[in-house]
C-alpha cells in the first residue's frame, strides 16, 4: 500500500519522445495534461540533488498530441527546462502546447527569462504546475505570457509539482533549507539496544529507501556520538548518481582518527566545531579532504543558516536523540521520516530517536499534519509535517 503524497506514481503509459499519443489513452484534455505533467515530474527528476538553490524543473513541448520536445533543469547556472525543451522541438515549437511543472520566469538571474523565449518560439499555451514561490517571479511569468497573448492554465497536477520541490519552496518562503528528520526505531521506540548496537533495525529496502532520500538532499547532518558508535558511510549507496554533503556537527572535535567519513573520494565531508576545538585534529582532517569549519556559537539554528547560506534546499537529520530534539526545538526540522521495525528489544537505557524537549504534558506533545504511511516490506514507514508553532 503507498498512500504517501510523497511518493507520485511512476506513469508507466506515458507517451514517449515523438510519440503520437493514442486517444484510448486518455479520457478528456485533462487527463492528457496531467499525464504530460506527469512526464514534466519525471524529468525534473533526473537531475535529483543536483539543482539547489534552484528547483526541480521539467518541461514538454506537444503539438497535436504529439511530443515534439522535452527537457529539464541540469544545475543552477545552465538554461532552464523550457528552453531545453524548445531547443528539442526547434521550428515546431511554433503553435505548440508548453507544458512546466513550475511557472516559467520572467527575470533576468544566471540566465533570461524563460517567458520571452516561450513569447518568441511561437507557443500558442502553456500549461503550469505551480505558481513560482520565488518573488522575483510569483506571478510575473504568468502575466507576461497571457499579455502577449498566450493561452496559460495553471495548476495541472499542483499537488505533486509541490511535493517535488518541497524543499525549494520552504528555501523560498522562510530563508531556511527544510529540515527532515529522519530515524529507523523498533515497535517499542528504540533506535539501537543499550549497548548502542543498531544494524540493522530495518530491512534491506527500507534502507534502500534511506539512500534515495539522501540522494535527493543537499546534505546530511549527524552529530558525533553516531561518527563514533556507527561509524556511518552517509552516502546514496550509487542509487542516484548524487551524494549529500555529510556534515558532522561536534564541538570538541572528541572523533576517531580513523572514521568512513574522513574518507572524501565518494563524497565530501564538512565538520563543523566550536571555536577553541583542537587544532591538531582540524589539520588532519583538512590534511582528508575534509572542510572544517569553526562556529562560535555550534547549534542546528546556526548550521541551518550557513546550509542556507551554502544555496541548500533540503537538509536531512540521521542524528542522536539529543542532537535531533535541540534541532527540533529550534525549528531545524519541518519533516519528519519514521521509519518502524517490527521488532522489540526493550531496554530501559536504550536510546530513543527524539531526546528530552521539555514537555511534561501531553497536551505539549507535537502531532504531526499531513501523515502518510507505507509499508515496506515488513517495515512501516510514517511521515508527516511538525505544526508550524515551532517552526
Ligand atoms: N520555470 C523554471 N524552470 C526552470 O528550469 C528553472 N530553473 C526555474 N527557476 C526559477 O528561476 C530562478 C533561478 O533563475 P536563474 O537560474 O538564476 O536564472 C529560481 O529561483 C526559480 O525561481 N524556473
Ligand atoms: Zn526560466
Amino acid at each position: 500500500m503507498d498512500n504517501s503524497p510523497g511518493f507520485s506514481p511512476t506513469p508507466a503509459s506515458l507517451p514517449q519522445d515523438s510519440q503520437i499519443v493514442e486517444q484510448p489513452l486518455v479520457n478528456d484534455i485533462n487527463e492528457f495534461d496531467s499525464l504530460i505533467m506527469l512526464r514534466c515530474l519525471e524529468l525534473a527528476r533526473t537531475a535529483l540533488g543536483r539543482t539547489s538553490p534552484n528547483p526541480l524543473v521539467g518541461a514538454v513541448v506537444v503539438q497535436n498530441g504529439q511530443i515534439l520536445g522535452e527537457g529539464f533543469h541540469p544545475c543552477a547556472g545552465e538554461p532552464h527546462a523550457e528552453v531545453f525543451a524548445l531547443r528539442a522541438a526547434g521550428a515546431g515549437a511554433r503553435g505548440s502546447t508548453v507544458y512546466v511543472n513550475l511557472e516559467p520566469c520572467n527575470h533576468y538571474g544566471r540566465t533570461p527569462p524563460c517567458s520571452e523565449g516561450l513569447i518568441n518560439a511561437g507557443v500558442s499555451k502553456v500549461v503550469v504546475g505551480m505558481v513560482d514561490p520565488n518573488p522575483l517571479v510569483a506571478g510575473r511569468g504568468i502575466a507576461r505570457l497571457r499579455d502577449a497573448g498566450i493561452e496559460v492554465v495553471v495548476g495541472v497536477e499542483e499537488a505533486a509539482c509541490r511535493r517535488l520541490n518541497e524543499g525549494f519552496i520552504h528555501r523560498i518562503l522562510y530563508q531556511r533549507p527544510l529540515g527532515i528528520l529522519k530515524y529507523a526505531m523498533t515497535l517499542d521506540g528504540k533506535i539501537a539496544t543499550t549497548t548502542g548496537h543498531s544494524a540493522w533495525i530495518t530491512n534491506k529496502d527500507a534502507r534502500t529507501q534511506v539512500h534515495c532520500l539522501r540522494a535527493a538532499c543537499d546534505a546530511v547532518i549527524v552529530g558525533g556520538n553516531t561518527v563514533r558508535k556507527d561509524n556511518p558511510y552517509l552516502t546514496s549507496h550509487q542509487v542516484e548518481a548524487h551524494n549529500p554533503l555529510r556534515v558532522v556537527m561536534s564541538r570538541s572535535l572528541n572523533l576517531p582518527e580513523q572514521a568512513r567519513l574522513w574518507d572524501t573520494q565518494e563524497a565530501a565531508t564538512l565538520v563543523l566545531t566550536q571555536v577553541g576545538s583542537s587544532q591538531t585534529f582540524q589539520k588532519m582532517l583538512w590534511e582528508k579532504g575534509v572542510e572544517v569549519l569553526e562556529f562560535s556559537s555550534l547549534t542546528p539554528e546556526t548550521v541551518m543558516t550557513h546550509l542556507y547560506e551554502r544555496g541548500f534546499c533540503s537538509v536531512l537529520w540521521e542524528c542522536g536523540g539529543v542532537l535531533a530534539a535541540n534541532a527540533i526545538a529550534q525549528g531545524a526540522v519541518q519533516k519528519i521520516m519514521a521509519f518502524i521495525a517490527p521488532k522489540i528489544i526493550g531496554g530501559d537505557h536504550a536510546p530513543t530517536p527524539v531526546g528530552d524537549l521539555g514537555f511534561t504534558n501531553m497536551t505539549e506533545a507535537l502531532t504531526l499534519e499531513r501523515l502518510s504511511w507505507r509499508v515496506i516490506g515488513d517495515d512501516c514507514l510514517v511521515e508527516g509535517y511538525l505544526p508550524r508553532v515551532i517552526n
